[in-house]
């Protein structure tokens, strides 16, 4: 039976695991999508997220735990009778059948009628705005097109879930950056629910309503965009999420979700997330754009110009402090290289973690 016609409410992974021989690629991984969500998978390479997508696709087996949509386990089901549509990175579209064709190929294995088929294939070709191109073969399209051409074949048959794994990552940057618009697009358009695997946080960002972050096969935080890029929490989280610069010392106040590292004689403030006490060790995060040069401010520390960028509005740079820790600023000058220069950072964003023993 398929599942391709059925709305649902939610689909759910009880305890989800995978286990190649010894190794745990997932484990006991708990997660509920609801239906009409945007949720992308994110995490650096290795973490499980390919796995993860497989898992649910049905292309991979578990070694544990249950997949659900809503009450029905569909873990025992093969692919096609689960009709989920799906996007791989390599587009995997037939080269010797039309674009048409390759659209409409997952319809006439449902044993449709041609009208029908064609019907739904220009319907789909018309949402991912490749009208005129229905009677091309792959190879005469560009990337962009092409991928475009994968999306169509994975909603033509009206699935109740789109899995898309790294679709972009063969595209050029300005084709991704159009792509990533399309695909919200496509996704608000159908009201459908789609799980995206990307170790992109820029991407991951932009597109989902909520960001599941994957390490060693186990989930590490689950948010909104915005939840995710203020407040991750876990330092490795935020190294992940674009805080680039980590600053050890030794902790000199703590109180009211604040802490206060000492380091080199510099006192720098910034949000408390785990709990801390005057004397540990711990470690100041900053995102590159919450350091700057130029300014008078008093969470401030002293480093050494090392490189230095113009980046049209302002200028990026890299400065060694004197304990050897190397920082990444913005600026609105061309400071010179090897001259020192004190680095505010925003009090408000910046993050303190415990260090790990
Ligand atoms: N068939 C397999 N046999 C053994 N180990 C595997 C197999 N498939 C994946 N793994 C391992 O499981 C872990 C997770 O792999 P997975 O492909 O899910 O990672 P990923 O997060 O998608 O990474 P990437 O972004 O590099 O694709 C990795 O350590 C990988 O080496």
């Amino acid at each position: 039976m398929s599942l391709a016609s059925l709305s649902f409410n939610q689909l759910r992974l009880e305890r989800m695991s995978r286990a190649f021989g010894t190794f745990n690629a997932l484990n006991e991984i708990d997660l509920t999508i609801r239906k009409g969500e945007f949720v992308a998978l994110l995490g650096p390479s290795g973490c499980g997220k390919s796995t993860a997508l497989n898992c649910i696709a049905g292309l991979l087996g578990t070694t544990g735990g249950g997949i659900y949509i809503d009450d029905k386990r569909i873990d025992q089901l093969k692919p096609e009778d689960r009709g989920f549509g799906m996007v791989f990175q390599n587009y995997a579209l037939f080269p010797h059948m039309t674009v048409l064709q390759n659209v409409g190929f997952g319809l006439k294995m449902r044993g449709l009628a041609r009208a029908e088929i064609d019907e739904r294939s220009h319907a789909a070709l018309a949402l991912v705005r490749l009208q005129g191109q229905a009677d091309k073969l792959p190879g005469q399209l560009s990337g962009g097109q092409q991928q475009r051409v994968a999306i169509a074949r994975a909603i033509v048959i009206e699935p109740p879930l789109v899995l898309m794994d790294e679709p972009l990552s063969n595209l050029d940057a300005k084709l991704r950056l159009e792509m990533r618009a399309e695909i919200r697009r496509i996704h608000n358009q159908l009201g459908a629910t789609t799980i995206y695997v990307t170790h992109d946080q820029d991407e991951a960002l932009s597109l989902a309503d909520r960001i599941v972050v994957l390490r060693d096969g186990s989930i590490r935080q689950v948010g909104t965009p915005r939840e995710l890029y203020e407040s991750p929490l876990y330092l490795d989280v935020a190294e992940f999420m674009g805080f680039r610069n980590k600053i050890s010392g030794r902790v000199v106040q703590a109180a009211n979700g604040e802490a206060t590292i000492e380091v080199g004689g510099a006192r720098l403030t910034g949000r408390a997330l785990d709990a801390l006490a005057v004397g540990d060790t711990a470690i100041l995060a900053a995102r590159g754009d919450d350091v700057i040069e130029g300014v008078s401010g008093t969470n401030a520390i002293e480093a050494a110009v090392e490189t230095i960028e113009y980046r049209g509005r302002e200028f990026v740079g890299t400065a060694n402090t004197d304990s050897g820790m190397q920082l990444v600023f913005h600026g609105p000058r061309n400071a010179e290289l090897g001259s020192r220069v004190r680095l505010e950072i925003d009090a408000r964003r910046a993050l303190v973690f415990a260090a790990q023993p």
